[in-house]
C-alpha cells in the first residue's frame, strides 16, 4: 500500500507516551523540519492473516482512508503514515486538552451550557463524516478529545477511527464490535448497521455529560447488553431533577430502539435544545417570564 517505507525516525523526533491502547501506543513527535508537534500512533501490524498479534493491515487502510476522507475542526487530522517491519506509524494531529472522559470525571458533571458546547461541535464532525457515509462506530467519552481543557471554550475533535466504515449505497454492514455501556440495540442484535449507530452513542454520551451517570451500564457486560435490549434506564429525580425537559426531550429522541426513528445529527443540531434561539426570541422569552412574575 502506499504508507512511506521511510523510517519515521528520519523525520520525527519520538517524545513522551500520550496514551496506549490495544495495539497501539500515542507518543508525542517532534517534526524535525518545522519543529511542530505532532501525535504518533504507533500500530502493530500482523505478519500473517492467522495470527492474533497486531491489527490486520486492511482495516488498517481503511482506517487511513477514511481519515485522508475526513478533514474538518472537529475531526483530528491525519498528515503522515510510514511503514516499517511491522509497525505502521500514523502521524495525527496532536490534540493536548485530554479526554472528554477526564473533563467529566473531575467536574462530576456538567452545566448544561457546557454540554451544549460540547454537544454542538461533537454533532458538527459527526454530521461532517455522516454526510460522507462514514460511521464512527466507537463514539465514546474516551474518543472525544478537547483541543485545550483550560480554554473558557474547549475545542473538540474526534479521535480513533480504528472501527470507523465508509458504507457504500445498498451496502449491508454488521458488527459486533464497540464498548457495551455506550452501543446500539442494533449492534447486539447484528441488524443491518448505519449511521444512526452513532446517533444512539450521541444519547448516552449526552445522558453521561449531564448526570455522571451511565444510562445502562450493569455490574457485568451482558447486563449492561440486557438493559440496552430493553430500553431499561431512567432519569432519576435525584440526578436529573435539575436536567431541562429540552434536555430529557433530547436525548429521548435518540434513545430510540428503532434506528430509522433516531434523530440524525443534522435534526440534533436543529433541536430546540442545541439550536441557539436568537437574541429576540431570548428578549421574548424573557419578557413573558417577567409577565409571568408580575
Ligand atoms: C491521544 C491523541 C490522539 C491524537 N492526537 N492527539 C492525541
Amino acid at each position: 500500500a502506499v504508507f512511506k517505507p521511510e523510517n519515521v525516525e528520519d523525520f520525527y523526533e519520538i517524545g513522551e507516551v500520550l496514551g496506549s491502547g490495544h495495539f497501539a501506543q500515542v507518543r508525542k513527535v517532534h517534526e524535525r523540519a518545522t519543529g511542530t508537534y505532532w501525535a504518533g500512533k504507533f500500530l502493530k501490524i500482523r505478519k500473517n492473516a492467522c495470527s492474533r498479534l497486531g491489527l490486520d493491515r486492511s482495516r488498517l487502510e481503511e482506517e487511513v482512508d477514511i481519515l485522508h476522507a475526513i478533514q474538518h475542526p472537529n475531526i483530528v487530522t491525519l498528515k503522515d503514515v510510514f511503514e516499517s517491519r511491522a509497525e505502521v506509524v500514523l502521524v495525527l494531529e496532536l490534540v493536548t486538552g485530554g479526554e472528554l472522559f477526564d473533563f467529566i470525571a473531575e467536574k462530576e458533571n456538567l452545566l448544561e451550557s457546557e454540554a451544549i458546547e460540547f454537544m454542538e461541535q461533537i454533532l458538527k464532525g459527526l454530521g461532517f463524516m455522516h454526510s460522507k457515509n462514514i460511521v464512527h462506530f466507537d463514539l465514546k467519552p474516551e474518543n472525544i478529545m478537547l483541543s485545550d481543557r483550560v480554554a473558557p471554550h474547549p475545542n473538540i475533535k474526534l479521535i480513533d477511527f480504528g472501527l470507523a466504515h465508509r458504507f457504500h449505497p445498498g451496502e449491508e454492514y454488521r458488527s459486533s464490535s464497540g464498548t457495551p455501556q455506550y452501543i446500539a440495540p442494533e449492534v447486539i442484535t447484528s441488524d443491518p448497521l448505519s449511521t444512526a449507530a452513532d446517533m444512539w452513542s450521541i444519547g448516552v454520551i449526552t445522558f453521561i455529560l449531564l448526570s455522571g451517570l451511565s444510562p445502562f451500564q450493569g455490574d457485568t457486560d451482558d447486563e449492561t447488553l440486557r438493559n440496552i435490549i430493553v430500553m431499561n434506564y431512567e432519569f432519576a429525580a435525584q440526578y436529573f431533577g435539575m436536567t431541562s425537559s429540552m434536555a430529557k426531550d433530547f436525548i429521548q429522541k435518540l434513545l430510540v430502539k428503532d434506528p430509522s426513528e433516531r434523530m440524525t445529527a443534522e435534526e440534533c443540531l436543529l433541536h430546540p435544545w442545541i439550536k441557539p434561539i436568537t437574541r429576540t426570541q431570548v428578549a421574548k422569552r424573557n419578557r413573558s417570564s417577567i409577565n409571568m412574575k408580575s
